[in-house]
């Protein structure tokens, strides 16, 4: 049986440094410990010891565009970045509407080993909005899809939608909206505001994801269904967030990484590495945002890693695909946003970064406390650290990251997966 020692880590942050044995999957034994002999030692030297991540919101592209980003490759970014399961979007070609495809994908991910990588399925029949696609034998299949959205498109037709809920409620799975009012982003090509407007972007107002949010918000309340809200890039969201919390409504929200950093006045580059679905905001929406994550109203972080080839970025704005990585850099980008600014503690971290996302997608083994007995996945941060970002470095196939050339603090050490070290330095294991 394979044996880890992690040697002298504070777990959450917290206390004085303890080891921790990993024997077999799972965590044995916490205090001080001498290292049996064939165990493989990781000295941790004071560092941060967290729960694995979970990622509610990725982008792997496989199949159909394996050129911008693989399961396998993008695996491997996700245990680079310290996570042990992401949720792999449908919005793939073919598109994950049926049993074939999502098996196929959760069976590329258990092969490739590295991250839990559980398909989620379409809402509706080739995410063209018209007709539900066939959630229950989703459901059902060996993949056990437990999240089904449409992203890259709004579940925009109210009867598909209310439908949708109906069925999640039987099926105990949550619908995942990515909300955009289509009719109010015809053309749209970045937040509508001052900066978009002086600079000639045509316009993607905030009205046209918080309009959508208000009513699902009020259809998952009267079908007494889950909702879960992807990417929310706007202040007016958090407020109809905490309005609908209030009222006792079964809604969860995500918020990536750049739209807690990186504001509208990128645009005036028109550089389409900042070109993303929902754009970037005003420097408001992200403050407010940050204490919406902080409070709970937005209760985790996803990633909405979206790799894009060199031919559909490096382009006019226009023509250019929305989507950025962010598999790699989500801690890094957390730790500048909330730790560095007193939001939240490693403890914090740890509840949107993993224990949350993996309450809402229902995973039993991921999310779990830093205890005796319960599975090791666990991620080791180094909190003092600093790293510049160089897309080209990144192990996606795509190197679309707006953070080129940043200095970010926080660098992820070691990654394990049921007790295996799935990267270690950088590198994968
Ligand atoms: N976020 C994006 O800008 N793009 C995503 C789709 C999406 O998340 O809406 C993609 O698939 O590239
Ligand atoms: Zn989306
Ligand atoms: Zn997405």
């Amino acid at each position: 049986m394979t044996q880890v020692l992690i040697k002298g880590a504070r777990l959450y942050g917290e206390g004085d440094p303890v080891d921790v044995l990993v024997t077999g999957g799972t965590i044995a034994e916490i205090g001080e410990i001498q290292a049996p002999g064939d165990a493989e030692v990781i000295e941790a030297g004071g560092q941060v010891l967290l729960p694995g991540f979970v990622d509610l919101h990725t982008h792997l592209r496989e199949p159909g565009r394996e050129d911008t980003e693989t399961i396998e490759t993008g695996s491997a970014a996700a245990a680079l970045g310290g996570y042990t399961a992401v949720f792999a979007m449908a919005n793939t070609d073919p598109v994950a509407d049926n049993a074939v495809v999502v098996e196929h994908v959760w069976r590329r991910g258990r092969e490739t080993g590295l991250v839990d990588v559980h398909p989620v399925g379409a809402v509706t029949v080739g995410l063209r909005g018209e007709r539900l696609a066939e959630l229950g034998t989703m459901a059902k299949s060996a993949a056990g899809v437990r999240v089904f959205s449409d992203d890259g498109h709004c579940v925009h037709d109210p009867l598909i939608m209310r439908r949708a809920l109906e069925y999640s409620t039987a099926l105990d799975v949550v619908i995942a909206q990515h909300a955009e009012e289509p009719r109010l982003t015809v053309g749209a090509q970045a937040h509508e505001g001052e900066n978009g407007s002086r600079l000639g972007y045509a316009g993607w107002p905030a009205s046209a994801e918080e309009s959508i949010v208000a009513r699902d918000c009020l259809l998952a309340e009267h079908a007494g269904a889950r909702l879960h809200v992807c990417h929310v890039s706007t202040a007016g969201t958090a407020d109809v967030l905490r309005w609908a919390k209030e009222r006792g409504t079964r809604v969860s929200a995500e918020v990536t990484p750049h739209h807690l950093l990186l504001t509208d006045e990128r645009l005036a580059t028109y550089d389409p590495v900042n070109k993303v679905n929902p754009p970037l905001r005003t420097g408001g929406d992200v403050a407010k945002l940050r204490a919406a994550l902080a409070e709970g109203v937005i209760d985790c972080v996803a990633t909405d890693h979206a790799p894009h080839a060199p031919q559909d970025k490096d382009c006019e704005w226009s023509a250019a695909r929305p989507g950025m990585l962010g598999l790699q850099t989500a801690l890094s980008v957390v730790a500048a946003t909330m730790v560095e600014t007193g939001l939240l503690d490693w403890r914090g971290v740890a509840k949107v970064m993993s224990e949350r996302p993996a309450e809402i997608a229902g995973l039993p083994d991921q999310g779990r406390p830093l205890a005796v007995g319960e599975p090791a996945n666990l991620v080791l941060v180094d909190p003092g650290a600093q790293w510049t970002v160089r897309g080209a470095e990144l192990a996606s196939l795509a190197a679309n990251t707006p953070y080129e050339g940043m200095r970010l603090p926080a660098v992820v050490t070691a990654t394990m997966l049921r007790g295996r070290v799935t990267a270690r330095e950088g590198k994968i294991c």
